[in-house]
């Protein structure tokens, strides 16, 4: 389990994360949604230790993150962040290469292909990296992260991913969450910041519902992603509803001159 206990964070004395206490399952995606500056990112860096917590502690499979040499946490946890900044005129196929630099297992050339392949950016591997747009640099990066984790091995672990499908069309997004949920039969546990709330009720197991630094409701989709609890979160109105297909959960918001003209209507 990846646990989070009493974390607190302070930029210059002042609370980012208030206090907050998360646990992530090996073979769950867990998704962190909330409003703009709710803090996700920064609970998100604080898990994968790209920040260290004021107060409280982070524990990966039961040990304190600071007791982990680098190498040791880079097999139990890869971590894709939502900008990465590159210096030197890679191509798509040397960023993801990159990957393996912190695998444990030696990746071959075979699983780099089957990664970009899956990815649909086979096609894109010799092309220069900075000339890519924005939705397929962000698959790059994603298979850099997954060729880490790649090969299986004998203890959970975690993938933990900062907006990953944000630049993404639709049809890609719903490819690569289909792909990030085949991996929980490898032991592994997903965590994504998303803001897409239909394709977290869709693909989610668990949701971390941020706001203002604090975690306002945590548990399964089926306890807490409901029209009440995602409209106090928002502070808009917001209805979650079955597909009539039955094949799916439908997240519906209002349009805002809709809103207003309701609320100017019973004045
Ligand atoms: N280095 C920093 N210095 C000062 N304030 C910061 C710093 N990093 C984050 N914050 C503030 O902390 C709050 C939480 O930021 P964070 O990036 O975690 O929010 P978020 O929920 O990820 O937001 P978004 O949905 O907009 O990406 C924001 O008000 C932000 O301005």
């Amino acid at each position: 389990m990846l646990q989070g206990i009493n974390i607190h964070f302070c930029i210059s004395d002042k609370p980012i994360i208030g206090e907050a206490s998360v646990k992530l399952f090996p073979g769950q995606f867990t998704a962190i949604i909330g409003p703009n500056g709710a803090g996700k990112s920064t609970l998100f860096k604080l898990l994968s230790g790209d920040l260290t917590c004021s107060r409280g502690n982070i524990l990966y499979n039961g040990r304190l993150i600071q007791k982990y040499k680098s190498q040791e946490l880079a097999q139990i946890r890869a971590v894709m962040p939502q900008h990465t900044v590159l210096s030197f005129p890679f191509s798509a196929w040397e960023v993801v290469e990159l990957g393996s630099l912190n695998a444990p297992r030696e990746i071959s050339q075979q699983d780099i292909q089957d990664v970009m392949e899956r990815l649909q950016i086979w096609h894109l591997r010799d092309r220069k990296y900075s000339l890519l747009s924005g939705g397929e640099k962000q698959r790059v990066q994603l298979a850099r992260v997954l060729i880490q984790i790649w090969k299986n091995q004998p203890f959970p672990r975690y993938l933990l991913l900062d907006e990953p499908i944000s630049s993404m069309d639709v049809s890609l997004q719903h490819l690569v969450l289909a792909m990030l949920n085949d991996l929980k039969d490898r032991n592994i546990g997903v965590l994504a910041v998303l803001h897409d709330l239909g394709l977290v009720a869709n693909y989610a197991d668990q949701v971390i519902m941020m706001k203002a630094g604090s975690v306002a409701f945590q548990g399964n989709l089926s306890e807490v992603y409901n029209s009440k609890n995602l409209e106090k979160l928002f502070g808009y109105p917001i209805q979650v509803k079955n597909h009539e297909t039955g094949m799916g959960v439908m997240v519906h918001s209002l349009p805002y001159h809709y809103i207003n003209h309701t609320i100017k209507q019973a004045q």
